[in-house]
């Protein structure tokens, strides 16, 4: 049996993806422990699991260096590389939204828009003909608009507290997220056995 190779994101999807896992019958008791492994082998189950931040999840199984990974499909917008989604997992459940001033935009015709994922917002703004400029942020997207840096933004909201906390709301949503399993396109012909499976399972969980 050959060995599957799967990437999980570090962060704030970590914890359901190894419980994903460990639903399914793999035994991830390794990966809770507290070290800084990186790659971990599951010999008894022919997996070996990798960790890394969210962005770079695609970029793995893309290269095919991993079989499948899970990622949230905000990257997977981001980001648009050449893998099969194939499952919605269900968690990491948020949305992409416009988000401002309780005024809104006051019809401005050319908007500034402060964002962590600059592709999806030009996509956005062009798909509804609207002028803009995109000013990319690594986090603390919300400062933008309350500094005046920009007019609006674009981010992931899941609670609303953060944007709340900070006197902005929602002006638009873009789109649902939630956490994805994605496969290499090679993987899916030379290892399609071993991946048919796994999906299968997951597929019946989450369904
Ligand atoms: N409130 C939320 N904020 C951000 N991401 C969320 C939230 N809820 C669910 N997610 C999902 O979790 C994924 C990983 O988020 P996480 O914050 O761990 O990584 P990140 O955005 O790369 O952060 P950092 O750059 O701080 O490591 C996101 O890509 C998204 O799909
Ligand atoms: O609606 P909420 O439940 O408040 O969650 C949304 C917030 O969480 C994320 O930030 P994160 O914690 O990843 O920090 P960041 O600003 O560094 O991206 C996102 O960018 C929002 O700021």
């Amino acid at each position: 049996m050959e060995t599957l190779k799967i990437a999980i994101a570090k962060g704030r999807l970590a914890k359901y993806s190894i419980e994903l896992l460990e639903e399914i019958g793999i035994d991830c008791q390794v990966l809770k422990e507290d070290s800084r492994k990186l790659v971990f082998t599951l010999p008894q189950h022919h997996i070996e699991v990798i960790l890394l931040k969210a962005v770079d999840v695609p970029t793995y199984v893309e290269h095919g260096v991993v079989d499948m990974g899970i990622v949230g499909k905000d990257v997977l917008m981001e980001q648009e590389r050449q893998l099969y989604e194939v499952v919605d997992l269900k968690f990491g459940v948020c949305k992409f939204s416009v988000a401002g001033r309780p005024n809104g935009t006051n019809g401005k015709k050319h908007l500034r828009v402060a964002t962590k994922y600059p592709n999806v917002t030009k996509k956005y703004f062009a798909q509804k003909g609207q002028s803009v400029e995109v000013i990319r942020q690594e986090g603390s997207v919300e400062l933008a608009p309350l500094m005046g840096l920009s007019d609006v933004i674009v981010d992931i909201v899941e609670t609303g507290k953060t944007l709340k906390e900070n006197g902005l709301v929602v002006l638009e949503d873009i789109a649902n997220i939630s956490a994805r399993l994605v496969l290499n396109k090679v993987s899916y012909k030379t290892k399609k056995k071993e991946i048919t499976t796994i999906i299968d399972l997951i597929a019946e969980k989450v369904s």
